[in-house]
């Protein structure tokens, strides 16, 4: 695991979102209360780079929450989408931002952001496209649907400068084939947060579920 910045008090250092950990739980919080409790959980089960989803109208509040509570937390935020979304993200402390495609609008905001961020590609010329802007690591979105380890191991003969966060469709059964590529520096998942142990505030299974990712 690489070092992130420091989470204030420092300017923005570059990191590489591929080297924190090799499994990003991918979170959709519906009750902001419950940010700090999950993330915790994570953390704890050795997952602290921690993606919370902005689909949800409680995601800023999650962001702030767990950016501001939970140490050893690296808090993203992904669904990012538009540039304002860039700075609300950025101000409520996210680390590093996600996004399931990619725009012109989008990438410049991403860019002047000051974090670390991965535009979502799922096509060679997408991914072209990006190399020529000087971005080397992308989320390949959605995994599973578009074409999964078949398609990563095709895009590292022409592209192997390219590296990739698979998400979408990844669960613990076939996450390790995606870990195994060398284009694959992580890959993203809601598989460790069930929505019924979530409903249920149990996070003591949310932990143990963490804990079998971290070891893959
Ligand atoms: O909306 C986004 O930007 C996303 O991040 C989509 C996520 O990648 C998937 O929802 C996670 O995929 P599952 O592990 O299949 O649940």
């Amino acid at each position: 695991m690489n070092a992130p910045p420091p989470s204030s008090g420092a300017p923005a250092v570059p990191f590489s979102v591929l080297g924190l950990a090799p499994v990003v739980p991918v979170v959709v919080v519906e009750d902001a209360a419950d940010a700090v409790p999950l993330a915790r959980a994570l953390v704890a089960g050795g997952l602290p780079a921690i993606e919370v989803t902005l689909r949800t109208p409680a995601a800023p509040d999650a962001i702030r929450a767990v950016a501001a509570e939970v140490p050893g937390a690296v808090v993203g935020a992904g669904t990012v989408l538009t540039p304002g979304q860039v700075t609300d993200a950025v101000a409520a402390g996210a680390r590093f931002l996600v996004s399931p495609g990619c725009t012109d609008t989008l990438l410049a905001a991403m860019r002047a952001a000051g974090v670390p961020f991965l535009p979502g590609v799922s096509t060679a010329s997408e991914v072209m496209a990006l190399l020529e802007r000087g971005v080397r690591e992308m989320k390949f979105f959605p995994a599973r649907a578009a074409g999964g380890t078949a398609y990563l191991k095709s895009l590292a003969g022409p592209l192997p400068q390219a590296r990739f966060c698979p998400t979408g469709g990844i669960g613990p059964d076939t996450a390790p084939e995606y870990l195994a590529l060398p284009n694959v520096g992580c890959v993203g998942g809601s598989w460790m947060l069930p929505e019924d142990a979530v409903a249920a505030r149990d996070w003591d299974h949310v932990e143990r579920l963490a804990r079998e990712a971290a070891a893959l």
